[in-house]
């Protein structure tokens, strides 16, 4: 338990340990953001896990293999370090398991999957973040997706939203996100910490489901705009 403490003076502070759950596109992005981040501050351990569901690559080679060796994610951000910190494990369970900061980022479809496999094998002080756009529409109405995390896996989840297309902010251009927390100023301060870059520049509110919404049906505008532009209408049918 000695490596979880670090010592400023008299005093001893948890360490904290990130695992990324996701690895696409924006999932390794984030793992580039946060990477860098884990060596420049004290409080974080320099590691970042990465959790990757599992490809083999047309050249036979497993995908986290390749990503070990490389340091880049060569079939979702090819061209791209990650930082030598960050570690591909295959394995779901075993990559959460020391973990008390968890960045979940894999598709939305796929959560409620994953959150049953994670459920009771997560350390007991874990905060969660969602970075997933997107909502389960049940029978019984619509769940955001950090309320599934919530409720599936009984922890705090944050989200962290913006108007962010992944390869731009790989490209290192500047981008703003905000970071939506619910009760915990001290934790939602931590993940802007964690995210935050000269051109990733994140700020916190208190209103998960308000972030998350707009996150989310940003992207339905997007869809909408996109018909517009195809069909030539012009900028004015677009408001
Ligand atoms: N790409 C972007 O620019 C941004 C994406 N987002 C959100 O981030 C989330 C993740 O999107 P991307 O990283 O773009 O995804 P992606 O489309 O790049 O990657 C898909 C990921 O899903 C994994 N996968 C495939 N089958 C799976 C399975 N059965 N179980 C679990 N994982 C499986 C793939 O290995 C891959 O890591 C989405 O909710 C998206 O809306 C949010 C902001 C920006
Ligand atoms: O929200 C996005 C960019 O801001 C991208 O979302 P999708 O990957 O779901 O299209």
């Amino acid at each position: 338990m000695e490596e979880n403490h670090i010592t400023d003076g008299e005093e001893t502070a948890t360490k904290y340990k990130v695992t990324i759950v996701g690895s696409g596109n924006w999932g390794s992005v984030a793992s580039k953001l946060i990477a860098s981040n884990t060596l420049k501050l004290n409080s974080f351990h320099d590691e970042v896990r990465m959790w990757v569901f599992e490809e083999i690559l047309p050249t036979g080679d497993k995908l986290t293999q390749i990503i070990n060796k490389t340091n880049e994610n060569v079939k979702y951000l090819h061209g791209i370090k990650l930082g030598k910190n960050v570690v591909a494990d295959p394995d779901l369970e075993h990559a959460v398991k020391d973990a008390n900061m968890l960045v979940f980022v894999a598709p939305h479809q796929f959560m409620e999957g994953i959150c049953k496999r994670l459920a009771g094998k997560m350390k007991g002080d874990v905060q969660a973040i969602s970075l997933i756009k997107g909502m389960e529409v049940k029978t019984e109405g619509p769940c955001m997706i950090s309320t599934l995390i919530s409720k599936q896996l009984g922890i705090n989840c944050c989200v962290l939203m913006g108007a962010n297309i992944a390869d731009g902010i790989a490209q290192e251009k500047f981008s703003e996100a905000t970071v939506g927390y619910r009760e915990d100023r001290e934790v939602a301060q931590r993940w802007v910490q964690l995210f935050g870059t000269p051109y990733f520049h994140v700020s916190a509110v208190q209103d998960v489901e308000g972030v998350e919404l707009c996150g989310t049906l940003k992207n339905v505008v997007a869809i909408a705009a996109g018909f517009v532009d195809g069909m030539e209408m012009g900028n004015n049918a677009k408001v």
